[in-house]
């Protein structure tokens, strides 16, 4: 693996030997090798009770060793040590899980234990100090912001009400497809704007309108994709006393893009305080409205803090846009390699809405084939394969070995969905297997659980599922898609927190509706 983060300290070490005479240089090595044998000690007895897991150096742990895949990485060490085992990321524990018994242990059996979240550098930085749902240390505070996304926020019926706002996002990506008709487009890049604008109109739609909306989509996306590409590892979480050095600008970096973020937000916010204030725009509730509004009337114990009202905003933006729009484009890249399921779906397809129609969000519940193909990309490429990590708030035993307090515990669900012993041909994309809902996500049972499971399972599983189904159904219902000439179709992972495809989707559609104006 590259040592490139190590670089800050390796240009450091010359230029101290440069200082030193030969006798100094001597005591020097030899007051080192002592400081070695030392560490060595600490931590060869430091792992006592442990889970098994490979030797770790001193000071670096086993970071030296780290594959970049991490998912892949940690499924050959499960391989090895077995379903639970142990790794030393620099100071932190890394605590790996690769069974459906143990990760039922974890999520369910002591799932108050292990409700919390181990934030890292970058974490803290875009969620106003670890203000979001998503990092928010397990308790009140958690289960009030919690409370708001889920019955204020993403509940049915609220999504049922803004359903307009996500027609209009998508009937547009749909017209410019078809503008683009015989031309390659991007996939991923294409259903990434139209999530995003999906869900900053259910942020403030009413409060932004016309060119600054499609101005505000673009430099979203800029700062979204600087996140997601943000330095992973980074030395400040493994050595948290040299979190305040920042090595390799992580924190830097993240605090100026925080800061785009916030004006943004502070402007929306501004406008739509002036509107209420007016009186304007009372009918078109947004959910920043929304939100303005729960402030107000927060009750005093728990009040909603403007921090947290951003933090919450931030929460949809980054948990949400993605997300949704990788697990599209690698349903497409999947669908595209099997001409046997784009043709059973767009059979169903013309069966339920027909080639004289465009889809309805109301067409999804009569589409079982369609569901059955999300559940099956959703199994083969999870879009958070190790979860977000769990942190544990005491010192426990899972699977009889100890799992320190403040460790870092990693659950590979992408390995559970391929494991041979649960699936048949695993690797194999086969959404045949998912169509007698024997497996479902509601996060009870262990062998499928995409989305989590326990007090912190995915808060958008509803908004997911929506955007999901009617956006690849109207994708695959409205064209036929082929590869541009000599390109050849691949489907490789790129690990992140949130996965992604590694080579972009470009494919060229072929509009297959019965009249142009059903493209309108
Ligand atoms: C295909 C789409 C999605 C997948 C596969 C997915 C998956 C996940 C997973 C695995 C977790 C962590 C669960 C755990 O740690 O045990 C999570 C957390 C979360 N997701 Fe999603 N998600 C998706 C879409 C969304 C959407 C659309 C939203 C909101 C607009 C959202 C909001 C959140 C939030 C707020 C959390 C943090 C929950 C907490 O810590 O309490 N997700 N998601």
């Amino acid at each position: 693996m590259s040592l490139k983060f190590f670089k800050p300290l390796h240009d450091f070490f010359p230029w101290l030997l440069q200082q030193l005479n030969v006798e100094q240089k001597g005591v020097f090595f030899f007051c080192f090798l002592g400081f070695l044998a030392l560490l060595w000690f600490f931590i060869s007895n430091s792992n006592k009770g442990l889970p098994p897991g490979p030797k770790a150096l001193p000071l670096i742990g086993n970071l030296h060793s780290l594959d970049p895949e991490l998912h892949t990485y940690f499924a050959s060490l499960s391989q090895t040590y077995g379903p639970i085992c142990r790794l030393w990321l620099g100071k932190k524990l890394g605590i790996i899980i690769t069974s459906p018994a143990l990760a039922r242990e974890v999520l369910k059996d002591k799932d108050t234990i292990f409700a919390n979240r181990d934030i890292p550098a970058a974490g803290r930085e875009f969620s106003y100090g670890g203000n979001s749902i998503l990092w928010t240390p397990y308790g009140p505070k958690w289960r009030m912001l919690r409370k708001v996304c889920v019955r204020d926020m993403l509940s049915s019926s609220t999504l049922d009400s803004v359903y307009a706002l996500r027609r209009r996002e998508l009937r547009q990506t749909i017209s410019y497809f078809y503008n683009k008709a015989g031309s390659p487009v991007n996939v991923g890049e294409q259903m990434f704007l139209t999530i995003l604008n999906v869900i900053t109109s259910m942020l403030w739609d009413g409060t932004v309108k016309g060119e600054e909306r499609a101005s505000l989509g673009a430099e979203f996306r800029h700062v979204v994709t600087e996140m997601a590409t943000c330095k992973i590892p980074n030395l400040s979480d493994y050595y948290p006393g040299l979190a305040w050095f920042d090595f390799q600008g992580v924190t830097k970096k993240m605090k100026v893009l925080v800061k785009r973020f916030d004006k943004i937000f502070d402007s929306m916010i501004d406008q739509r305080q002036k509107l209420d204030r007016n009186g304007v725009g009372q009918e078109s509730k947004d959910f920043l409205q929304v939100l303005l509004k729960l402030r107000d009337e927060a009750d005093a114990k728990m009040p909603l803090s403007m921090i947290e009202l951003k933090a919450l905003l931030m929460d949809m933006i980054i948990g949400g846009t993605d997300s949704t729009s990788n697990t599209i484009e690698f349903a497409m890249a999947e669908i595209m390699n099997k001409p046997a399921v784009l043709r059973k779906l767009q059979q169903e397809l013309e069966a339920v809405v027909g080639k004289d129609n465009i889809v309805e969000e109301s067409h999804i519940k009569q589409l079982p084939y369609l569901y059955a193909v999300m559940k099956e990309v959703l199994r083969i490429h999870p879009t958070a394969p190790l979860l977000v990590p769990h942190c544990p708030s005491e010192t426990c035993t899972v699977g009889g070995y100890t799992v320190r307090k403040g460790s870092c515990v990693f659950i590979n669900v992408w390995a559970i969905h391929r494991d041979p012993s649960i699936w048949k041909n695993p690797t194999e994309f086969c959404p045949k297997r998912f169509l007698d809902n024997k497996w479902d996500y509601s996060g009870n049972d262990f062998n499928y659980f995409p989305f989590g499971s326990g007090r912190r399972i995915c808060a958008g599983i509803a908004m997911a599922e929506r955007m999901f189904m009617y956006s690849l159904a109207s994708l695959i219902h409205s064209f036929n898609w082929k590869l541009p000439e000599g390109e050849t179709l691949e489907v490789t992972e790129k690990f992140g927190i949130v996965m992604k495809k590694k080579m972009p989707l470009v494919a060229i559609p072929t509009p297959r509706l019965s009249n142009p104006k059903l493209y309108e």
